[in-house]
């Protein structure tokens, strides 16, 4: 397994290695340091799956120490794609000495050119949605290296896209520029993503059929090759392991009171933003859970609440400014609605959870992701933000409001429609069918040749 270094990547590979290692696979497992030290706890069968850390390479570029996207801005990810392409070395000696059956990869477009000499066969696995994929990360849209795409050209879809709704409204499809610009050395976004999947034997997606079909329909016939599916890979969460104080502190509210919120592993807020957030949460009067990084500029979350904020909301809101465990604080009785940024990660452990879903999306794909679940699926709400892209306290509340109150006709009908699509995802059987047939396509494939 070799994520893309950014913990959104590396944790759903780990559940997947994990589900492998169930089902008797060994498995040899590339990332950072630092990640790690953050994931180990995830392996569920360390007699089978094996860390092995990485030095990443340092590059001027990006700050010293550098070694996951949660590091850097967004905009600096090109950096650190140059740092990955860096370890190609530490690859080749390993992939040499170990000759794994397959290898696993995303962003590493190199990958296929080190493993076919060896007689390893590659599986691109792709851990954003279908639909994000299929918007950019195909043949049909045109990125010529060295020309950034103009705005109309970012606003089209490629021909053939399957959806007029999962698609970027006005100005956000501004934002897909960076596919357009160098990702490391002599390579753009585009044609790193697209190299890897046409470079590999198999292209994979944690996905499933009854969600993104024809979004998983496109991206095989754009690439001339069958796409193999995950499914989610969710492990079932461990209440035993929640934080006893995290336990406790949920424990003092009703079923389904707490609003929980956090934003992934790489998205920083601005102060003015997160203070927005904070006041929205006070609004609503409702107990709230937020964990989120200090606020660009900032070394505490503490340093940048509004004023007055910490004695008004005593006793029924807390703001940890850290890493917390998202899927069991999901799980907790207590909890009721999940205020997330729709990273893809998020959005299946909102989507297999029971709380009510408010969207806050941050980057292009995250809006995809938002588009999916609250005008698709209309299984939750997204926060209304201006044409600056700033969301307003009201607006943040009355999203909250909207879900929360018993009232509410979207309320009601996000729940309903909610609870329809989990019912099918977390159906006996239905996750493990996927990684059943999943592990068959690449026995055929390995069967081949
Ligand atoms: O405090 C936290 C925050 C997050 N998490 C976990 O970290 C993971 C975050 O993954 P997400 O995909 O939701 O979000 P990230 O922003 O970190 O992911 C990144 O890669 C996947 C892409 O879809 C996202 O757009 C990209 O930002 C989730 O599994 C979540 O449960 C925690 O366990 N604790
Ligand atoms: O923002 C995105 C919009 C979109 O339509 C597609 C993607 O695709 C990917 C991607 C990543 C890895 C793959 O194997 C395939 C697709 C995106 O990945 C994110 O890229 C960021 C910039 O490099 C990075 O910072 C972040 O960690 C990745 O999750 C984004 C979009």
């Amino acid at each position: 397994m070799f994520p893309w270094f950014a913990v959104g990547h590396i944790t759903p590979y780990l559940h997947l290695s994990n589900e492998l290692a169930k089902r008797g696979h060994k498995i040899s497992f590339f990332l950072p340091r630092k990640a790690l030290i953050l994931l180990e706890n995830l392996n569920l069968h360390p007699n089978l799956i094996t860390f092995h850390p990485l030095t990443v390479p340092s590059v001027a570029t990006l700050p010293p120490g550098t070694e996951t996207a949660s590091d850097i801005p967004f905009s600096d990810s090109p950096f650190l794609a140059a740092a990955m392409d860096l370890t190609r070395p530490q690859l080749e000696v390993s992939l040499q000495a170990m000759r794994p059956d397959f290898i696993f990869y995303d962003l590493a477009h190199w990958i296929p050119q080190v493993a076919r000499p060896l007689g390893i066969r590659t599986v691109c696995y792709n851990v954003v949605s279908a639909a994000a994929i299929a918007i950019v990360l195909v043949p049909a849209r045109e990125v010529t290296q060295g020309k950034p795409c103009t705005e109309e050209e970012l606003e089209k879809p490629p021909r053939g896209y399957p959806s007029k709704t999962v698609v970027l409204r006005g100005s956000e499809a501004r934002s897909l520029i960076f596919i357009s610009l160098p990702s490391g050395d002599n390579i753009t976004f585009h044609g790193r993503g697209t190299t890897a999947m046409r470079e590999c034997d198999a292209i994979a997606l944690r996905t499933c059929q009854e969600i993104e079909r024809d979004f998983c329909a496109y991206i095989s016939s754009q690439y001339g090759k069958a796409v193999f599916l995950t499914g989610p890979v969710l492990p079932e969460p461990d209440m035993k392991m929640l934080d006893e104080k995290w336990a406790e502190w949920l424990g003092q509210f009703k079923p389904g009171s707490v609003v929980f919120c956090a934003f992934g592993s790489q998205h920083v807020l601005e102060k003015g933003q997160f203070q927005e957030l904070l006041l929205g949460f006070e609004t609503t009067g409702l107990p709230f859970l937020v964990a989120l990084r200090p606020p660009i500029g900032t070394n505490s979350v503490e340093e940048a609440f509004p004023k007055g904020f910490e004695e008004r909301v005593r006793g029924r809101g807390v703001v940890h400014g850290g890493w917390v465990q998202q899927p069991l604080i999901l799980s907790h009785p207590s909890v009721g609605c999940f205020v997330n940024h729709c990273g893809f990660g998020s959005m299946w452990e909102s989507l297999l959870g029971d709380c009510q879903i408010v969207m806050v999306p941050h980057l292009p794909d995250q809006i995809l992701h938002t588009r999916l679940l609250a005008d698709e699926l209309k299984v939750g709400v997204e926060v209304e933000r201006e044409e600056s892209g700033w969301f307003s306290k009201e607006s943040f509340c009355r999203a909250i409001e909207s879900v929360m109150d018993e009232e509410s006709e979207v309320g009601l009908l996000v729940k309903k429609n909610h609870a329809k699509w989990r019912k099918v995802l977390v159906s006996p059987n239905f996750m493990t069918d996927y990684i059943d047939r999943f592990i068959q396509n690449l026995q055929e494939l390995q069967m081949k040749n």
